[in-house]
């Protein structure tokens, strides 16, 4: 039975793994192990098999004694340990959903509906070290796969629009507050039906720069806002978020020789956990709608095509819709008056699912097969 430790479990994004890892019965037939960097020696969770108390996460040893490390623990830990446990001669698998490894040589970007021959092809050769991709360019593959792999797209760009979840708990709390924090501004104004939307506009505008909304953790206002920037500055003017959109994109499709451009605006809005892209793709020919619709909606058993029209996308095509749920709605899909090469395409995708727990627990199982 395979020895497998959880580092990172009780966080936002571990406890959707657990989550889902429950939901399937994918505690049945492993060795669960739990760690922690904070509470060790405190009970495990209950994930409805027996499990040892938690263990220190910063225990090489005990590390050392798994086949199998599942990390949703964040770059910092990786950065601890990894180099240490490999350094110190482990050789089991480390699947994780920090980005630190994923553009390192010896790591495979995992999403398996679209590149499970890449995954097959790496362990075959041995490879050890799998990372969950970025989100939304797991989601991207997710709702676009189908022409990737008819190798349809010359270039793309996307242009995002990211829910707060990315950025972690802390900050969906913030998002919340800052969204209270404008409502109570206008409280009896709101209560009064006569009273002027320009004032109710002019106070609410007050409270979102007003010394004390709630900004710990954004930097500023994302209620009523947004903010165009996600992550560090390149040297090249990109956001780093930006930059994975390429990068990570071809290593997943194994095209590392040959790229796809790929690039575009990561923007923050205010929505929880389901972040939305909109896609301008330059084909490589004028590939008729239909053949394009066909291509999209047999990809995977999660991507849905949604009808280009008013209510099926406000229905369908939204983060309200899609939270909490493995589908990856894609619509809006149409020619652009550009030319009959220019297709235009909005998705949508929960971050925390297909955007991180859910690679890892199918890499999880990709190795239980084997
Ligand atoms: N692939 C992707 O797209 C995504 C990847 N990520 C990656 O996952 C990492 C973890 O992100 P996220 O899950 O948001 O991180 P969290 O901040 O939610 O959790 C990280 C750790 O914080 C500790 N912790 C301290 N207090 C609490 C508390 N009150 N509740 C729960 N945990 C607590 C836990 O460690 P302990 O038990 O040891 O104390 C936990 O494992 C990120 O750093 C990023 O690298 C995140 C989002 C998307
Ligand atoms: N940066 C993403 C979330 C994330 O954690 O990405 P990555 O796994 O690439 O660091 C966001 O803010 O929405």
């Amino acid at each position: 039975m395979l020895k497998v430790g959880f580092v990172g479990w009780r966080g936002m994004v571990g406890s959707v793994l657990m989550q889902r890892m429950v939901e399937e019965g994918d505690f049945n037939g492993i060795e669960p192990i739990f760690f922690t960097t904070s509470q060790a020696g405190q009970p495990g969770p209950d994930v409805g098999v027996d499990v040892p108390p938690l263990k220190d996460a910063f225990d090489l040893e005990a590390l050392k004694a798994l086949d199998v490390i599942v990390t949703c623990q964040g770059g910092d830990y990786t950065k601890k340990v990894f180099d240490d446990l490999r350094g110190g001669g482990w050789k089991g698998y480390w699947i994780d959903a920090a980005s630190t490894l994923r553009m390192a040589d010896e790591a495979t970007i995992v999403l398996d509906p679209v590149n499970r021959k890449v995954i097959d092809d790496q362990l075959a050769r041995g490879a050890k070290t799998f990372v969950g991709g970025n989100c939304t360019v797991s989601l991207m593959m997710m709702g676009l796969g189908g022409l990737f792999e008819a190798d349809m797209v010359e270039w793309m760009t996307s242009m995002t629009y990211q829910a707060a979840s990315g950025s972690g708990a802390k900050h969906m709390r913030e998002l919340l507050s800052q969204m209270g924090a404008l409502r109570d501004s206008v409280s009896n104004e709101l209560a009064d039906p006569g009273s002027a939307i320009l004032d109710i506009d002019r106070k609410v505008t007050a409270a979102m720069r007003g010394g004390d909304f709630p900004v710990d953790n954004f930097g500023a206002p994302l209620a009523g806002s947004l903010l165009p920037w996600i992550d560090s500055k390149l040297d090249n003017g990109q956001s780093r978020e930006e930059w994975k959109g390429s990068v990570e994109t071809n290593k997943i499709l194994g095209r590392q020789e040959n790229p796809v451009p790929i690039d575009g605006l990561c923007v923050r809005i205010g929505a929880m956990r389901s972040h939305s892209q909109a896609f301008t793709i330059k084909l490589k020919q004028n590939v008729p709608l239909d053949e394009i619709e066909e291509r999209i909606a047999t990809h995977n058993d999660w991507v849905k095509l949604v009808p280009n029209d008013k209510d099926a996308t406000n229905e369908s095509l939204t983060p309200a819709a899609v939270t909490g749920t493995l589908t990856v709605p894609v619509g809006r899909l149409r020619k652009l008056a550009m030319g009959g090469e220019y297709l235009s395409a909005f998705s949508v995708g929960d971050q925390l699912l297909w955007g991180a727990a859910e690679p890892l627990k199918r890499m999880l199982r990709i190795l239980r097969e084997q």
